[in-house]
């Protein structure tokens, strides 16, 4: 199996995190979103202690929380003591109504409004990481306002490719995100940055792209950050306290995607940092990651009920389920790959080869092609598809006004809770007048 969570019973059920998946289907209904909370909490450590394997004591992961967003994943997180990630007032209220401490939160992305800052200052924010000059200039004149000195990070594009789906890379020069630091414009906001009273400049960050496994991106990353570093310690005596190298690393949603294991990746880049900044004759700055999808990727798993078997000679056959591109949008936005099981028939051998898909009005509501099932599958059969706690429920929608699935943690021993309850039909209307 893909992941050491996801296994069968003797009597041929699926089980995640040891729990009966057709049981969980038939308790709470379909489509289901489960999350398994010792998976999430696992890679948390897994991350953790290598950090401070690795760095020491001042380096950290942070969550990158737009990969899944509710209240209970930010209890975990506080919890684990890990850092989160932010991109919006909606993720910053989110943890806060899960109690999460905001001093430890790094506000991300490349249009914060004047309304973000304000709030997120208001509630304490404990750095932005900017993305141009016009924020710092929105930064620096609330910080004015409120009389106080604001931490932040200059998010930066170091100008690679990670060989990742084009509509996830991030680090190119060519990208909506960041100050390049081939065109002179990251100096230029380093620069800008420093002169502002009110805003601290605490380091900077990069980041190359999601679901990456290319050998030795971070490290060519890091690299070039730190040659950055010191040639703004060399030309402007500013010395960067932090070095942020963005996501985590990718997470294997097929067979064919490789196991990566995070301490010995971690290792790597450490020892090119070291490398580097002995080379550089620079300091070692504190270290963070933003993993997102590698913590609750894998600890995630969607339930549906198949529908319409519908099979058209000489062409190809289609399983419908009872979900598809609102709960689940990523086949359809970048092609992305996916691990379709029949969850009440694993003993059957899976010789039916069909295209896995939504109940929308729309072609292209797809989770995945070349599937192979049972032949025996059919209306009422409960259908897993695997790897899915990152970037479905937190970019999912209601188009065809369909409701929400549920999530369901389960945690050891055969716990399971609704950390999100299923949204109603009344729900859909909340906002119609
Ligand atoms: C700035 C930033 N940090 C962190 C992440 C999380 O990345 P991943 O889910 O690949 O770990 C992303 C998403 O790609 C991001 O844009
Ligand atoms: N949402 C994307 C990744 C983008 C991550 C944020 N920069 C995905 O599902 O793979």
């Amino acid at each position: 199996m893909i992941c050491d969570n996801i296994t069968v019973s003797e009597n041929g059920r699926l089980l995640f995190a040891g729990q009966d998946t057709v049981e969980l289907a038939r308790q709470y209904g379909t489509p289901l979103y489960l999350m398994d909370e010792d998976k999430i909490r696992e890679n948390c450590r897994v991350y953790a202690a290598a950090f401070q394997k690795h760095f020491g004591d001042r380096a950290r992961p942070l969550y990158a929380s737009k990969a899944n967003s509710f209240k209970r994943i930010y209890e975990i997180m506080k919890e684990e003591q890990m850092g989160i990630d932010v991109v919006s007032s909606g993720e910053i209220y989110t943890a806060l109504q899960a109690g999460y401490d905001l001093s430890r939160a790094y506000f991300h992305s490349n249009n914060k409004t004047d309304e973000d800052i304000r709030y997120s200052m208001e509630n304490g924010i404990g750095y932005f990481v900017a993305d141009n000059v016009e924020e710092i200039r929105a930064i620096e004149a609330e910080a004015a306002r409120r009389g106080v000195r604001q931490k932040v990070l200059l998010r930066l594009t170091p100008g690679i490719d990670p060989h990742t789906y084009e509509a996830i890379a991030t680090g190119k020069v060519d990208s909506k995100f960041g100050s390049a630091i081939e065109t002179g414009q990251a100096e230029e906001i380093t620069a800008f940055t420093l002169q502002q009273p009110h805003v601290e400049l605490v380091g900077f960050h990069c980041h190359v792209g999601s679901q990456v496994f290319a050998e030795d991106v971070f490290e060519r990353a890091a690299v070039i950050m730190l040659e950055f570093v010191a040639a703004m310690k060399n030309k402007y005596g500013y010395m960067a306290q932090q070095l942020d190298l963005g996501g985590g690393y990718g997470v294997r949603y097929v067979e064919s995607d490789p196991d990566l294991d995070v301490d010995t990746k971690v290792g790597e880049v450490a020892a090119a940092i070291r490398q580097a900044c002995a080379r550089l004759e620079i300091d070692l700055p504190e270290i963070h990651m933003e993993p997102g999808r590698s913590i609750v990727g894998a600890a995630g798993m969607t339930l549906y009920t198949a529908g319409t078997v519908k099979k058209i000679p000489g062409y190809k056959n289609y399983v419908s389920v009872d979900g598809g591109m609102p709960d689940n949008p990523r086949f359809a936005l970048y092609g992305a790959s996916y691990t379709c099981l029949l969850a009440n028939k694993m003993n059957e051998p899976a010789g039916f080869e069909c295209s896995v898909v939504g109940r929308c009005c729309e072609s292209g509501d797809i989770i995945q092609e070349h599937v192979m099932l049972p032949a025996s599958v059919g209306r009422g059969d409960i259908v897993a598809v695997c790897t899915t706690g990152a970037y479905n429920y937190s970019m999912a929608s209601n188009y065809n006004r369909l409701p929400r699935p549920p999530i369901v943690m389960l945690r050891g021993g055969g716990e399971h809770y609704v950390a999100v309850r299923r949204e109603s039909l009344e729900d859909l209307c909340r906002n119609d007048r």
